[in-house]
């Protein structure tokens, strides 16, 4: 391999939250974490620099849709299980949705009832996640099973949730590098949901698509941000212990698992966008052209968060969301921010209903999102811009092993 190859390898496995990174990538970083993506040569099937090609397999340690950069479409859909419905049912619903989740991952149609809307697209990086909400465990009669973690994430001053919006029993994350892909998988699993669930919310999100830019960068949300910069990388070592459940924890069920929490946060762009470069930059604490900190460098060069400038005043505002939100001014509190952008429309007076589908993956919320929430809750120069809309979290156990489904060992222990 060149120097020049290893430059851009390195620079690409930084990009594990950004939509678009290649093939190379999508191989290098999921391996780090137990995962590969298949393509040239795998079956005589399409070329690897195609998109449709790439696959993300369905079994593994991990689920699919953690580690992997996040795709250019992403449904998120939370299920209640249906009045009546209980541990049977949904130990009926996880066997079929794995068993429909498996050949889709693989861009093949699930079962003799497919409706072929995916029928001519590879498998677009499609990964399906499933979760538990803490009131999945009530419903079911597994309180016992049910881990610390789920505790419910305290509530912060400036959240404004909808609760029809928020929690859930169940929840289903679908992304693919295709929207037709995408929307075939969510209804399918809806389709095979049958009676034994409805759907309590449905977010529909978006990431820049593969192959849009030449920038080996970190993708930008729609305040234009480059965002996922200080994202931990699969390589780095403290990695799995961050994101995954280690074995030998309270709740066997859950070892490579991970928590998910998600929030729909949306963006007050019309206040936003008034904002002179200078002092969104100040805001963040970094460029906005290429996500650099403002200390200088590059977007990976780390911040110099003792720099006074000629004011003697911090170079990085002490309240710049990059600032407060680091790991080393959280005791080390650290997640893995997999985000997708939405768009639900304009409303009658014109404000755009836009923002952030923000999920963030870790080991234990408790140490992961609460502390620097809680942080960022009381002083966060971004918080005049943000609204926090609804809030849910859930437990993603890990991936299945071959002959089980996802949720085997939590339901039938
Ligand atoms: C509680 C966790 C976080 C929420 C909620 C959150 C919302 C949010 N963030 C941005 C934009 C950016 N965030 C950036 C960095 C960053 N943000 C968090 C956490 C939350 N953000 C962390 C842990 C970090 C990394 C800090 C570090 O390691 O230094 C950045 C800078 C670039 C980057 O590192 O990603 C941007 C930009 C928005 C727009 C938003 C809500 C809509
Ligand atoms: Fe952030």
């Amino acid at each position: 391999m060149s120097d020049n190859l290893e430059i851009s390898r390195r620079r690409l496995l930084g990009t594990v939250g950004a939509a678009g990174a290649t093939g190379l990538a999508l191989g290098a970083a999921g391996g780090a974490a137990g995962h590969a993506v298949l393509g040239d040569g795998d079956g005589g099937g399409p070329a690897l620099a195609t998109v449709g090609s790439a696959r993300v397999p369905f079994r593994g340690a991990h689920q699919a849709g953690i580690v992997q950069p996040a795709q250019a479409r992403g449904h998120l859909v939370a299920f209640d299980l249906a009045p009546g419905a209980g541990r049977k049912e949904a130990v009926a619903l996880m066997r079929r949705w794995s068993a429909a989740a498996e050949p889709l991952m693989a861009g093949e149609p699930a079962g003799s009832a497919d409706s072929g809307v995916a029928g001519d697209a590879g498998p677009c990086s499609l990964t399906i996640t499933f979760g538990f909400g803490a009131s999945f465990f009530d419903r079911t009669g597994l309180v016992a099973r049910r881990p610390q973690q789920l505790e419910p994430l305290p509530v912060f001053s400036s959240d404004q949730l909808d609760p029809k919006r928020s929690g859930g029993d169940l929840w289903v994350q679908v992304g693919a590098d295709d929207a037709l892909v995408a929307f075939h998988a969510l209804r399918t699993l809806q389709r095979e949901a049958g009676a034994a669930a409805r759907v309590r919310w449905q977010m529909n999100g978006f990431n820049r698509s593969p192959g849009a830019t030449a920038h080996p960068r970190t993708a930008r949300n729609l305040m234009g941000q480059i965002d996922g910069t200080g994202n931990p990388k699969p390589t780095d070592p403290g990695f799995d212990g961050h994101v995954f459940v280690a074995p030998g924890g309270a709740q066997p069920w859950m070892t490579g698992g991970s928590y998910a929490v998600v929030r729909r946060i949306r963006m007050l762009l019309d206040d936003w966008e008034k904002l002179r470069l200078k002092d969104q930059e100040a805001v963040i604490g970094r460029r906005k052209s290429d996500g650099a900190p403002l200390t200088g460098g590059t977007e990976t060069t780390e911040p110099d968060l003792d720099k006074l400038g000629p004011d003697d005043r911090p170079v990085i505002p002490a309240d710049a969301h990059a600032r407060i939100s680091a790991p080393e001014q959280n005791g080390g509190a650290t997640m893995l921010r997999r985000p997708f952008s939405y768009h639900d429309g304009i409303g009658p007076d014109g404000t755009p209903d836009a923002g952030l589908l923000f999920v963030c993956w870790q080991a234990d919320p408790r140490k992961g999102f609460v502390p620097v929430q809680r942080k960022l809750d009381r002083g966060d120069a971004l918080s005049p811009f943000i609204r926090h809309e609804s809030s849910a979290l859930f437990a993603v156990p890990g991936g299945p092993a071959d002959g089980e489904y996802v949720g085997q060992r939590l339901l039938e222990a």
